[in-house]
């Protein structure tokens, strides 16, 4: 096998797929045992209300208890977690986070089950730094916070590009141009995660029980500014400069969302995109300007933003055949 640009190895790689449930205490021991690293990645990413807060919280806290649980009892020693920008925020009262760095001040409130969750796991993962594995060594864990993903298999973006289509290749703006939100491409931060991994053993003094915000080179820009940097090529046009629907609409819409999805829980799932909670995120401003990731570990984006953008705009484009 050879090296690769960033000094990875490069080639064929084996990969032996094991099926099974993060809240199974057993079928995660048995994918852990003999595992030299683990990222924990797996959870219920849920912000419609499509599961209960009960299901999310067994995937994404009790899930990686058991995984902590199974590094420990296995005696694997090195522990990269999945977060989210959703640990810090938006909070609940609305408050700007603005190029924010992993030291920014913040008030970190939420009521919402999946931030709530991801907040709780990563506060686990990062307590059980130092903690003795099988063997006697100490664990090192850190906790990787991507903001926004985006690059190929985003559904909702493919789900916003489907809705264009429909309305005869128009979208509507409903959030203000000027509210920013940050955005990380799905190759950048799968890079991060290898490189942690990599990285974790050596630098276990500087990098044990630290967390990154995943970032890269992609423009700071609204919600629906940002996505028609993918859907503008795909034929789309995003009309008004301004929104379309006064806030307090919108806020009205979302609650009549909530109160339906509460109405019709129990003949069906109701869970359409705009509910008070994604309008809030989307509402707010949340962006981040950090460098920890590269004085840490070295980390440079792996996909420039001109070929995480076009390899986006190739997957919509690919995805066009299945939307008609
Ligand atoms: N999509 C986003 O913008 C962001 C996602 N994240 C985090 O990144 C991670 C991956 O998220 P996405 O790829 O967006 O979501 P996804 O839904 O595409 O992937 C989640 C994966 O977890 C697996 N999973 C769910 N429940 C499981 C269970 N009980 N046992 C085993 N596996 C289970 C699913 O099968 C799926 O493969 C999650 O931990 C999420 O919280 C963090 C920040 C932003
Ligand atoms: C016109 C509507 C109000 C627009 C709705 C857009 C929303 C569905 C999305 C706006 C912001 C998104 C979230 C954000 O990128 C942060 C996230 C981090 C995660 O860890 C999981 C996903 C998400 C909560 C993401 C979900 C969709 C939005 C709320």
């Amino acid at each position: 096998m050879e090296r690769g640009e960033n000094g990875g190895l490069k080639g064929p790689v084996q990969v032996t797929a094991i099926q099974g449930d993060v809240t199974q205490a057993h079928e995660v021991a048995a994918a852990v045992t003999g595992a030299h690293v683990v990222i924990h990645t797996a959870g219920l990413v849920d912000v419609f209300g499509r599961a209960s807060p009960k299901t999310i919280y067994e995937v994404n806290v009790q899930g990686t208890q058991n995984v902590i649980e199974a590094c420990v009892q296995a005696g694997t020693r090195l522990l990269v977690y999945t977060s989210s920008m959703e640990v810090v925020g938006p909070n609940t009262k609305g408050h700007p986070f603005y190029r924010g760095n992993e030291d920014t001040p913040y008030e970190a409130v939420h009521k919402h089950p999946y931030p709530c969750s991801k907040a709780l796991a990563e506060r686990l993962v990062l307590e059980a730094n130092g903690k003795k594995v099988r063997g006697g060594l100490p664990l090192v864990t850190c906790a990787l916070r991507p903001t926004g993903i985006y690059g190929e298999g985003h559904q909702i973006m493919r789900d916003f590009y489907r809705q264009g289509l429909r309305l005869g290749g128009r979208l509507f703006r409903a959030i203000p141009a000027s509210v920013e939100h940050g955005r990380v491409y799905v190759g950048n931060v799968a890079w991060m995660h290898v490189l942690v991994a990599r990285e974790l053993e050596q630098r276990a003094a500087l990098m044990g029980g630290q967390v990154y915000f995943c970032y890269d080179r992609s423009p700071y820009k609204s919600y629906e500014d940002f996505n028609m940097e993918f859907l503008g090529p795909c034929g789309l046009r995003l009309v008004g400069a301004r929104p379309l629907l006064p806030y307090w609409l919108l806020v009205l819409l979302a609650t009549l969302n909530a109160l339906l999805q509460w109405l019709l829980r129990p003949l069906l799932v109701y869970a359409p995109l705009l509910n008070p909670y994604t309008l809030a995120v989307a509402n707010t401003t949340f962006t981040v300007s950090t460098d920890k990731a590269q004085r840490h570990f070295g980390y440079e984006p792996l996909f420039s933003w001109e070929d995480s953008r076009t390899r986006t705009i190739l997957w919509v484009q690919a995805s066009e055949g299945s939307a008609r």
